[in-house]
């Protein structure tokens, strides 16, 4: 379902304090411009089958936002390749795929349509996905209007009731009130337990193992090891102790 052969993402950080375009352009024009290469990502390679939950874990910095970037094809790798079959729906930075002046409503047809779903699709879960987010009476606002607990609870009932072949997911779970919390990890288990395969990085360990079957552990980029999540997490908890 997703297979990920020898990836290794380059960035180009400077150093440099530019202020404007015509300065950028200026100082890359006279050749002045000094990068420092950065792998936030180096040789990393596994594979995920379907149906599987995947927790990915590794201290601040070790790459885990990349990596889901990656496999969700917002960054392409700079080395290697990653294949992935069925529809993914990430769910990795708050308000990505929205548009800040259009309401709730209009906002789920637009993420929606974003992800691949048809018109007619969205209508007919359009009333759960309100319904889930307890947005009701919020829903013909202006989301700029919405806080991010807000934000989170619409990214998370679309993305959720569209049950997506591969969710990807970003620390989504610590954020939100503990209400909120409860019912999205409710309907996590749900969708992990109707096939959905799932890829999500958290800081939360007990989070992990109760949740993942397998978990992919970066350090400094690399994988440091894959495996069962209890082994893996406790010698994780070693590690960092
Ligand atoms: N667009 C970018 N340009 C330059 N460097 C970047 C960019 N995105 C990420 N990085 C760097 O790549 C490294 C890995 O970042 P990443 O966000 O993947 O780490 P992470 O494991 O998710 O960290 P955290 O647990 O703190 O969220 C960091 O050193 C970060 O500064």
């Amino acid at each position: 379902m997703i297979k990920a052969e020898h990836i290794s993402m380059e960035f180009k950080i400077t150093h440099d304090r530019i202020n404007s375009l015509k300065e950028y352009l200026v100082t890359r024009l006279r050749g002045k411009l000094e990068y420092e290469e950065f792998w936030a990502l180096k040789d990393v390679s596994f594979e995920v089958q379907k149906g599987e939950v995947i927790g990915i874990i590794g201290r601040n910095g070790a790459g885990k936002s990349t990596l889901l970037k990656v496999i969700s094809g917002i960054l392409k790798p700079s080395k290697g390749e990653i294949m992935v079959s069925g529809n993914i729906v990430p769910m990795l930075e708050l308000g990505a795929g929205f548009d800040s002046d259009l309401s709730g409503r209009e906002n789920i047809f637009l993420n929606g349509s974003i992800l691949g779903y048809s018109e007619r699709y969205l209508r007919d879960k359009y009333n759960e996905i309100v319904q889930f987010s307890e947005l009701k009476e919020f829903i013909d606002v202006p989301i700029r209007n919405y806080s991010s607990g807000m934000l989170m609870r619409l990214a998370f009932s679309i993305a959720t009731v569209i049950e997506p072949e591969i969710l990807i997911v970003d620390e989504i779970l610590s954020v939100g009130d503990e209400a909120f919390q409860r019912k999205s990890r409710a309907r996590m288990l749900e969708l992990m337990g109707g096939g959905t395969t799932v890829l999500f990085v958290s800081h939360s360990i007990e989070q992990i193992k109760e949740m993942c079957d397998r978990v992919i552990w970066l350090d400094y980029g690399q994988v440091k090891m894959i495996g069962d999540s209890k082994e893996i997490c406790e010698h994780y908890q070693n590690y960092m102790s």
